[in-house]
């Protein structure tokens, strides 16, 4: 089984503006609301793709009973620690370009991280464990790393989508797949980087530091695979992009989802860049159908 954490669900609230303009009054002239947070769209696009995941984390109020309904409505298991606390609206306008507010997240118990903790602390050889998303203040910046431990300690396949300090605290933990974009990559390294090569570069560090996989997406302009002993590199398919919020979390389902169908790895990281691309595409997140079609289009070549 595929288990997805999100320490920080959101509503995402969509606002289409066509000219933005700061400091007065603006008339969306569409919106739309989805679940959201990193985890929360590993799963979703997960059952899209038709494999069974649990969606961990924690949620609560009016905004999280709102999370709840839409992923039964889409089959989606959970098992969600509530915090009686009202889960955030994160605001994604868009306009001539893209502009988000993400709210903060609540305050999380020590005794609720520990309850967190205890169910990832149940997983098996057999599962894999997808943490994605920031961890909010509240909550020590090593829980991921935490998590980590325990699936490590029962053979348990730890994948975490993430960056900043978060992914700082991971480095040199044992993991299956990190799948950062080139700017976190950067960020980590305290550097810029811009091209594929780089992009494998530090990479190869990152799997030299205990990391078994490691994708970095670049926007439009490809992704790169590095694993312990090769190095992939994917184009990414043609086509409008209409919404890349969760395009980067589709990277990781359909990854996942790639490993589970096929056992390739090279096809896995095809078929994660075209899942990538169909959420890019589209204006919620990218269906199985979508996937299909644009996989036709991602070429992976070996580089070493
Ligand atoms: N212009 C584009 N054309 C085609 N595909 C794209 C484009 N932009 C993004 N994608 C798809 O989305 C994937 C993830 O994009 P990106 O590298 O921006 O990740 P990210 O920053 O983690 O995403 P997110 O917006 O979810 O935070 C890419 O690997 C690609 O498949
Ligand atoms: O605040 P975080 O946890 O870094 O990111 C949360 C978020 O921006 O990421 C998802 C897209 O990847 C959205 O659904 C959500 O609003």
């Amino acid at each position: 089984m595929i288990y997805t954490v999100t320490l920080n669900p959101s509503i995402d609230y969509i606002l289409h503006v066509d000219t933005f303009y700061e400091g007065d009054l603006n008339r969306a002239n569409e919106a739309a609301y989805y679940p959201g947070g990193k985890g929360i769209n590993v799963s979703r696009v997960l059952s899209r793709l038709d494999i069974p995941n649990t969606a961990l984390g924690f949620l609560g109020g009016f905004t999280g009973q709102f999370i709840l309904d839409a992923l039964e409505k889409e089959t989606v298991q959970h098992q969600f620690i509530d915090t009686q606390q009202t889960t955030r609206i994160n605001v994604k306008l868009k306009s001539s370009s893209e502009s988000e507010i993400n709210g903060p997240g609540p305050d999380i118990s020590k005794e609720k991280q520990a309850n967190l903790l205890q169910q990832v602390g149940q997983l098996n050889k057999d599962d894999y464990l997808v943490v994605a998303g920031s961890i909010p203040k509240a909550i020590p910046v090593t829980l991921y790393q935490e998590m980590a431990a325990r699936c490590e300690q029962n053979e348990a396949h730890f994948v975490a989508d993430t960056s900043g300090k978060a992914l700082e605290a991971l480095i040199g933990t044992k993991t299956f797949l990190l799948k950062p974009n080139h700017h976190e990559l950067g960020q980590l390294f305290e550097t810029e980087i811009s091209s594929k090569e780089e992009a494998a570069y530090f990479a190869r560090k990152l799997v030299k530091k205990g990391a078994k996989n490691v994708i970095v997406s670049m926007g439009g302009e490809g992704a790169i695979l590095v694993t312990e002993d090769k190095a992939y590199v994917a184009n990414v398919p043609k086509g409008t992009v209409k919404n890349s919020v969760g395009a980067g979390d589709s990277v990781v389902s359909g990854f996942l989802a790639g490993l589970v169908k096929t056992n390739d790895i090279k096809e896995a990281f095809a078929y994660g860049v075209a899942a990538g691309s169909a959420t890019a595409f589209s204006d919620d997140l990218a269906t199985e159908a979508f996937v299909e079609e644009l996989r036709q289009q991602v070429n992976v070549e070996t580089v070493n």
